[in-house]
C-alpha cells in the first residue's frame, strides 16, 4: 500500500488515532481505493465512562469533584442523574409529599441512554438542569455538554438499569460506612440522614418535617430495595466518600493510565497492546513496508513477535519462590508457571513458534489447521494437540486477528478439549478491531496480547493497513523465485 493509499484511508477516522497514526497536517485527498469496512461510529474516540452510584447524601458530589479535580488535564463531564427526574404533573405537583423520587420510575432512563450514546459517540448535547425548588427540569436553560475524555454519571440509582450500567468502564459506590462501628448499616444510614437533613433544609429550603417525612416513607426504603442491592455491581467501593483520599488517588491513577491506553483496551479489559515505543514503531514500519526484503521481514517480524511472546508471558500465573544470592542474602522472587504449551494457528502461526521456544525451553506446541474461503466459511481441517491440554495454560499463536472468525475456532476447538477460557492467551502482531470486538465479546475470560491495532477491514476482509499475507511474506512464498537446488 502507497503513502496516498493510507492517507486516504485515515480521512474516515480525522484525528482518531489508529495504529499511532493520526491525520494532523494531512491533505485531504479522496482516490477510489478500497475503504475500510468500519463504520464511522466505530471510529469515534471512545471517552471512558465511571459511574457514581450510592445513598443520597452519601458523598458522590464530593467524590465526583475531587475526581475531576484530580483529572485536571483530561478533559472531563459530569452527567448527573437528577437531570433526568420527569416533570411532574399538577395533579403530582399538588400532592408532592407524596411522590417517591427515589423510585427507579422517576427518572426518564431512556432519555439518558440517548444522552449518554450520544456523548460515546462524540455528540454534544444539552441536558436539563434540575431544580430541587420547584420540582422541575425546565425552569433553567439546558446546559451544554461536550464530548469528552471521561464521562462521569452519578446518581443514586445509576447502577439500577443494566443497559446504563453496560456503559460504564468503571463503577464506583460511596459508602458512608464507618469501617469500625458494629452496626455498619445503621452508621451510614445515619450519616446520610443527618447530611441530608443539612443541605435539604440548607440548600433547597425544606422545612426540616418534610425532610424527615419524605425520608422515612421514601428515602430508606429505596436505599434498601434498589439502591443497596446493586452495591454488587461496583468495581470499588469507597467507605468514608470524599475522604477517602487513598481510595480517590488511586482510582484517578488507575483512569490516568486507561486514557494512555488504546480505546478498544477502556471497552475489553482482557485486551492488551504493548506499550508503544519508537523502536516497536520503526519494526512495524518496516515489516508493513511492501518493498522490504524477505530477510528484514523475518528479522523485525521475529524481535516484534519476541516482545509479544515475552509479553503474553507476563501474563501466566506464578508462585513466590526464595533463592539464595551468592552474597549469601535470601532473594525474594517468583517460580515461573510450568504447566503450559503453545498451539499455533497453521501456517503464519508457526513463524511464532520458535520465539515461543527460545523463551520457553522444551514447550510443546500443538496445531491447528483452519481452513478459510471468504468471510466465514471456516472449516476446521485438522488439529494435533497436547493430550493432558486440558491441564495447561495455552498460548495460542497467530500473528494477524482479521474477522476473528479463525480465532473463534480455534478457540472453541481449544474449549471442547476441556482448556479454562481463563488459561487461554491469544498472541498476535495486529488486531483488526472487528476481530477484537468477535474474541473479546464471546471469550470475555481469555486475554488478547497484541502489538498493535489495525484501522479495520477492507471489503475482502483483508485487515488494513495490514501487512499482506503474514505466512507467505515470512515463509518466501509469496515472490517467483527460481527453485533453489541445495549443493550436493
Ligand atoms: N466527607 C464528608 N464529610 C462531611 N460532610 C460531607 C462529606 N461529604 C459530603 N458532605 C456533605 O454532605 C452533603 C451531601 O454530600 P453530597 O456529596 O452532595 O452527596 P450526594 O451527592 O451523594 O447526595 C453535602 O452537604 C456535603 O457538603
Ligand atoms: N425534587 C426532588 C428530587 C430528588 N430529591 C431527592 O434527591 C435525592 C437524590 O439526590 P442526591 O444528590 O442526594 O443523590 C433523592 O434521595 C431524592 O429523594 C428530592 O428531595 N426532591
Ligand atoms: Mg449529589
Amino acid at each position: 500500500m502507497d503513502t496516498k493509499s493510507a492517507v486516504d484511508l485515515m480521512e474516515s477516522s480525522s484525528e482518531v488515532h489508529f495504529s499511532g497514526f493520526h491525520m494532523d497536517g494531512f491533505e485531504q485527498r479522496k482516490s477510489g481505493m478500497e475503504q475500510p469496512t468500519t463504520s464511522a461510529t466505530d471510529m469515534y474516540k471512545q471517552p471512558f465512562v465511571i459511574g457514581v452510584a450510592g445513598g443520597a447524601a452519601s458523598g458522590k458530589t464530593a467524590v465526583c469533584d475531587m475526581i475531576i479535580q484530580q483529572l485536571h488535564d483530561q478533559r472531563v463531564v459530569l452527567v448527573n442523574q437528577d437531570s433526568f427526574y420527569h416533570n411532574l404533573t399538577e395533579e403530582e405537583l399538588a400532592r408532592v409529599q407524596d411522590y417517591n423520587f427515589d423510585h427507579p420510575d422517576a427518572f426518564d432512563t431512556e432519555l439518558l441512554l440517548c444522552v449518554m450514546d450520544k456523548l460515546k459517540r462524540g455528540e454534544a448535547v444539552d441536558i436539563p438542569k434540575y431544580d430541587f425548588k420547584s420540582y422541575k427540569s425546565d425552569v433553567y436553560p439546558k446546559r451544554r455538554v461536550n464530548p469528552s475524555d471521561v464521562i462521569i454519571l452519578e446518581g443514586i440509582l445509576v447502577f439500577h438499569d443494566p443497559r446504563v450500567r453496560e456503559l460504564m468502564n468503571m463503577k464506583i459506590f460511596v459508602d458512608t460506612a464507618v469501617a469500625l462501628h458494629i452496626k455498619l448499616f445503621s452508621a451510614d444510614a445515619d450519616v446520610r440522614l443527618a447530611r441530608r437533613i443539612r443541605r435539604d433544609t440548607g440548600e433547597k429550603g425544606r422545612d426540616i418535617a418534610v425532610v424527615l417525612d419524605q425520608y422515612s416513607k421514601f428515602v430508606k426504603p429505596a436505599f434498601d430495595d434498589f439502591i443497596l442491592p446493586t452495591k454488587k455491581y461496583a468495581d470499588i467501593i469507597i467507605p468514608r466518600g470524599g475522604d477517602n483520599h487513598v481510595a480517590i488517588d488511586l482510582i484517578v491513577q488507575h483512569i490516568r493510565t486507561k486514557l494512555g491506553q488504546h480505546d478498544l483496551c477502556k471497552i475489553y479489559s482482557n485486551l492488551y497492546v504493548i506499550q508503544s515505543t519508537f523502536q516497536i514503531r520503526g519494526m512495524h514500519t518496516l515489516i508493513r513496508d511492501a518493498q522490504i526484503t524477505k530477510h528484514d521481514f523475518v528479522f523485525y517480524s521475529d524481535r516484534l513477535i519476541r516482545l509479544v511472546v515475552e509479553h503474553g508471558l507476563g501474563h501466566l500465573p506464578f508462585t513466590e519462590k526464595q533463592v539464595i544470592t551468592p552474597t549469601g542474602s535470601v532473594y525474594t522472587g517468583v517460580d515461573f508457571c510450568k504447566r503450559l504449551c503453545g498451539v499455533s494457528v497453521i501456517r503464519s502461526g508457526e513463524s511464532m513458534e520458535n520465539a515461543l521456544r527460545a523463551c520457553c525451553k522444551g514447550i510443546k506446541i500443538g496445531k491447528i489447521l483452519i481452513h478459510r474461503e471468504g468471510d466465514n466459511g471456516q472449516q476446521l481441517i485438522y488439529e494435533k494437540l497436547p493430550n493432558d491440554i486440558s491441564d495447561r495454560h495455552v498460548l495460542l499463536l497467530d500473528p494477524i486477528l482479521g474477522t476473528g472468525n479463525s480465532a473463534v475456532q480455534a478457540i472453541s476447538l481449544l474449549i471442547r478439549k476441556g482448556v479454562p477460557e481463563s488459561n487461554i492467551i491469544f498472541l498476535n502482531l495486529i488486531s483488526a478491531p472487528q476481530g477484537v470486538h468477535v474474541v473479546c465479546k464471546k471469550f470475555p475470560r481469555i486475554k488478547i496480547v497484541t502489538s498493535e491495532i489495525e484501522i479495520g477491514l477492507n471489503k475482502d476482509y483483508r485487515v488494513i493497513p495490514g501487512m499482506g499475507e503474514f505466512g507467505d511474506r515470512y515463509f518466501g512464498t509469496d515472490d517467483d523465485e527460481q527453485l533453489v537446488v541445495p549443493s550436493q
